[in-house]
């Protein structure tokens, strides 16, 4: 049995992607990161993936006329890794229906917010202004709608007093750096499926917050 094959997309920095990379290094990935594809040139994501040495490859959004013709070049890229499983690291681009048509069903996202809660950007920010007593971060599976498909885990991380948005992404950046490599583990073992819109861990299907862990206590 092959391992599963994983392309994992960013767009900045690739914490995430050096929790996988990590992960996989210590036989605890359950597959084999071959390919990473940034949008943005001369992110550390890339520089991270050289330095594993995994093959890295820009492909600059900006260089395409419209958004369906950057998704056809990178689903076109992305299918020549032949992956099992497509990984959105911090990959910050709205993708088309098409796209995500295409790989539904083996396709994760990590969305900084207890999701259904804050789709979209700036969610700390969101989550203070609005006085919210906790927040965290949510891994799912990805559909057209934006950060709308099904969860299969998340993160509950308490907000302290004086907290910013940059001290609460630290610490919710410490609970992706976990439960990210946790959520593809389960993927490449065939432990978690998508089917008929939801998500499904050893065949039962999981709730809207997903497979929930609370770290306020
Ligand atoms: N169809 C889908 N596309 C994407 C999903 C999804 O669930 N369905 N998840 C996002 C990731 N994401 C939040 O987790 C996200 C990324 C980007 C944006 C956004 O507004 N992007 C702007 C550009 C912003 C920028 O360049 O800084 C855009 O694409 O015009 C919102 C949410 C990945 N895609
Ligand atoms: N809307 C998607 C989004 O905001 N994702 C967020 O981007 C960051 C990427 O960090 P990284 O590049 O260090 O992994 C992560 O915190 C992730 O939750």
């Amino acid at each position: 049995m092959t391992e599963p094959r994983i392309v994992v997309l960013l767009s900045g920095s690739g914490t995430n992607l050096q929790a996988l990379i990590d992960a996989e290094a210590g036989g605890e990935l359950g597959g084999k990161i071959v390919g990473v594809i940034s949008n943005r040139p001369g992110v550390k994501g890339l520089q991270r993936a050289e330095a594993a040495g995994i093959d890295a490859q820009l492909l600059d959004h900006t260089g395409f006329s419209s958004r369906d013709a950057f998704d056809a070049a990178l689903q076109s890229l992305i299918d020549q890794y032949r992956p099992d499983l497509v990984v959105l690291a911090g990959f910050m681009r709205i993708l088309t229906p098409a796209f995500t048509e295409h790989y539904q069903g083996r396709m994760l996202n990590i969305h900084p917010s207890l999701l259904p809660k804050y789709q979209g950007l700036h969610t700390h920010q969101r989550a203070l202004d609005a006085g919210d007593d906790c927040h965290g971060v949510t891994v799912h599976f990805v559909t057209a709608e934006l950060d709308g498909g099904p969860a299969v885990i998340q993160a509950i991380v308490p907000i302290i007093e004086g907290d910013t948005a940059e001290s609460l992404s630290a610490r919710v950046q410490v609970q992706e750096h976990k439960i990210y490599p946790m959520a593809v583990r389960w993927f490449a073992e065939g432990r978690l499926k998508y089917h008929q819109g939801k998500a499904w861990l050893d065949e039962q299907s999981l709730s809207v917050e997903g497979f929930q862990i609370d770290t306020r206590h």
